[in-house]
Order: C-alpha cells, then sequence, then structure tokens
C-alpha cells in the first residue's frame, strides 16, 4: 500500500544542534547586512513591515533588526522570521559556508521509501524556500527530488489540527493514508486529531533523556527512522 510521509525537519530528519549553534547564528550575525542591503526590495520589505507593526510601533530598521535577532534567541516560529532567516540561510547554502545536517538514517529511510514508490512531503517552521536550500544542500548532496511537496507555516501552525487537515487536503490525500513523522507531542497530537497516523522520532542526540510512555501520549516512539515501517 502506497503511504504518504509527511516529516519535520528539526529534530526529526536533521540534527537541533545543526539549527541552534549552526543556522541560528548565522541569521542573527547576518541579519544586520542583509537588513542594510536588501531591505528595499518588495519580498524583503514586506516582512519587515509586518514584524514593525507586530512591534506595536513604527520603527526603523535597526530596531526591527534587534527584535528579529531577540525572535532568534527565543526560537520563535514566526511566519515573517521564518522567510527572513530562509533569504539569509540561502546566501549561506549557495557560498557553502555550511551544508545542511541530515541523520544518515533518514536519509536511507527516505531513498529507499521514495523507491517504494511511497510520496514524501515535508512540514516544517522553516519557510518552504528554507526547506528546499536544507535539503538542496544537505551533507547527502541534493535530496529534492525525493519530496513532492513541502509546507510551512503558511498553512498553519503545527499544533493546530486544522493545518493538518488543509495538507491532506492540498495532498489530496486521506488523513489516514498519511504518516506524521515529528519530534514533538503536541505536533504529533495536532496531526492525529486530524486523523494521520504518527509517530515521535525521539532522537537520543537531540533528546539524550528518552520520551517516557506518558510523555509520548500514546503516540508510537522510534529512536531512528529504521524503525519506522510506513
Ligand atoms: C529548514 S528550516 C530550519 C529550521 C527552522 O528554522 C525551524 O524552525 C525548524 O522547525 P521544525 O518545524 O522543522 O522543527
Ligand atoms: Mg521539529
Amino acid at each position: 500500500m502506497t503511504t504518504t510521509i509527511l516529516t519535520d525537519i528539526e529534530g526529526t530528519t536533521g540534527s537541533i544542534s545543526f539549527v541552534r549553534e549552526v543556522l541560528f547564528p548565522y541569521a542573527r550575525r547576518e541579519l544586520p547586512r542583509f537588513v542594510r542591503e536588501r531591505g528595499h526590495e518588495p519580498d524583503v520589505r514586506r516582512w519587515l513591515d509586518q514584524v514593525a507593526t507586530e512591534h506595536g510601533a513604527m520603527c526603523d530598521d535597526a530596531v526591527i533588526v534587534e527584535v528579529l535577532q531577540g525572535w532568534i534567541d527565543e526560537d520563535r516560529k514566526h511566519t515573517a522570521l521564518k522567510a527572513l532567516q530562509g533569504m539569509i540561510w540561502a546566501d549561506g547554502y549557495r557560498r557553502a559556508d555550511f551544508t545542511a545536517h541530515v541523520y544518515p538514517d533518514a536519509v536511507a529511510a527516505l531513498r529507499r521509501w521514495h523507491a517504494d514508490g511511497h510520496r514524501l512531503a515535508v512540514y516544517s517552521s522553516g519557510s518552504v524556500p528554507a526547506q528546499r536550500m536544507f535539503f538542496g544542500h544537505s551533507d547527502a548532496g541534493d535530496m529534492l527530488p525525493l519530496f513532492e511537496a513541502f509546507f510551512d507555516t503558511e498553512v498553519g501552525g503545527k499544533r493546530e489540527a486544522a493545518s493538518y487537515a488543509r495538507i491532506a487536503s492540498e495532498l489530496g490525500a486521506d488523513p489516514g493514508a498519511i504518516l506524521f513523522l515529528s519530534d514533538v507531542v503536541a505536533e504529533l497530537d495536532a496531526a492525529r486529531e486530524a486523523g494521520m497516523r504518527t509517530v515521535l522520532v525521539d532522537r537520543l542526540e537531540d533528546y539524550p533523556q528518552p520520551r517516557s510512555a506518558a510523555e509520548c501520549n500514546g503516540h508510537a516512539r522510534v529512536d531512528s527512522f529504521d524503525a519506522i515501517d510506513p
């Protein structure tokens, strides 16, 4: 039977430490230059203006940069921040400043599932362009051809069941034929509420204390993609 496998990125296919220790500091450092050089471009300005409005005041770019750097430090999953981070990381990937970390077991399983005819899609708080750069410039090379669709928080928050119902509808799949993989139980709860199958990916590198049965809240738990049977 063909399954659609919908996967999260950070903490599931790739390590949290790569995101927090490489990507976030890179975006924080490059943000002032990026806003200075590209802040006039409509696709950039749109997000900067949204941040200014939400900050509650007419503010200049220096303040917007400070607000965004604060959000990076707090790991805010804000759509405007994620869109801007994605544009900054794109420069880093193109200049080969880094490649994206993907766990070897995830690389092997995604390739195997694709070869077996399963459909693969991504749902992450990272913007769709950031997701495409991530898998297009991974440690294992270009993984983009494996995936047929990418979703970010423009479809809705990852802890809301309605987002998963929307994704199922856009994929033209019954929710029961979709398997969602994530490291965050609240995301799995929302996907299950929408009718999807779920697996908690509990990476020991990211979560040294394995989640207890109570913490798993009824979701199947694995510590590697090797243990997932789609
Ligand atoms: C591929 S984007 C980099 C990761 C990121 O910014 C992020 O917020 C990832 O969150 P996820 O939903 O994949 O856990
Ligand atoms: Mg995650």
